[in-house]
């Protein structure tokens, strides 16, 4: 069972019985029973070791629309992936023309690459809360950012959306990626049931994934969002 939060009492109270996902029919998942709010342990600040929230779902869920409302209200810095990937892309790196191919295809890119920039973005930062949208993509970044910065994330917020729901709002973006299309979006979806959902699982199994229903508008999904990040008890 995952963990579903619809308002603040429920957050604090009792979990909510929750339907498991289609997707997860591949893979197990657990919740512990009693639900704690994420809290800066002493370890992160005695080792400088920032706060960090991944944020999951498939592509359209508005993982980046309630990260920039999110960064707003609560003071953290916004890392997306694909953003940075996406930067990259357009740069004249050694790394750009593999990079589109990648994403034209809906694949995910080299652990090494996607790290290295989510390290730098961190390392550039005054900032010492982040949310890091849209990544780990694979168990294989998971690993590879767990080792190459040397700490879990603090929690991972997911949404949860149906895949027609998605869909709609990916085609209708309009903001001229390469990836916005019919084909590349069903391969991306594939990628994320195979490959993605179980890094939230793995999560979900270490009581670390909070899941937040994706549909309905902007402001209630961030209502539903709100007092995860309301009740966080930061040093920062
Ligand atoms: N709750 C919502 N209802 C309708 N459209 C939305 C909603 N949230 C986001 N969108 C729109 O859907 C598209 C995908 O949202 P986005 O935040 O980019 O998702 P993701 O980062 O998960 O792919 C964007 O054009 C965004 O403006
Ligand atoms: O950690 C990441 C994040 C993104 N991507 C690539 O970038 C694309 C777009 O990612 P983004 O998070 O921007 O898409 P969204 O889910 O927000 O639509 C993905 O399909 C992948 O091809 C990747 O390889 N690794
Ligand atoms: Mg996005």
């Amino acid at each position: 069972m995952w963990r579903r939060f619809t308002s603040l009492p429920l957050f604090f109270s009792h979990l909510q019985q929750v339907r498991r996902a289609d997707e997860l029919k591949i893979c197990q998942a657990f919740c512990t029973e009693i639900v704690k709010p994420p809290v800066e342990g002493e370890s992160n600040s005695r080792r400088n070791i920032p706060f960090v929230a991944f944020v999951l779902g498939g592509p359209g869920s508005g993982k980046g629309t309630q990260c920039l409302k999110i960064a707003e209200t609560f003071g953290f810095d916004h890392i997306g992936a694909g953003d940075l990937l996406r930067k990259e892309m357009h740069s004249d790196s050694e790394n750009g023309a593999m990079i589109q191919k990648l994403m034209k295809e809906g694949s995910i890119a080299p652990s090494e690459v996607t790290v290295k920039l989510i390290k730098k973005a961190i390392e550039s930062a005054e900032n010492r809360k982040f949310l890091i949208d849209g990544f780990p993509r694979s168990e294989e970044n998971r690993v590879a950012y767990e080792r190459i910065i040397g700490a879990e994330p603090n929690f991972v917020l997911f949404f949860d959306c149906p895949e027609e729901v998605m869909v709609k709002r990916v085609l209708n973006r309009n903001e001229g990626r390469v990836d916005d299309n019919e084909h590349t979006v069903k391969e991306r979806l594939k990628v994320y049931k195979a490959i993605t959902l179980p890094v939230a699982n793995h999560y979900a199994k270490k009581g670390k994934l909070y899941k937040v229903d994706g549909t309905g508008t902007q402001e209630e999904i961030f209502e539903r969002v709100r007092p995860i990040f309301a009740s966080l008890r930061l040093s920062t």
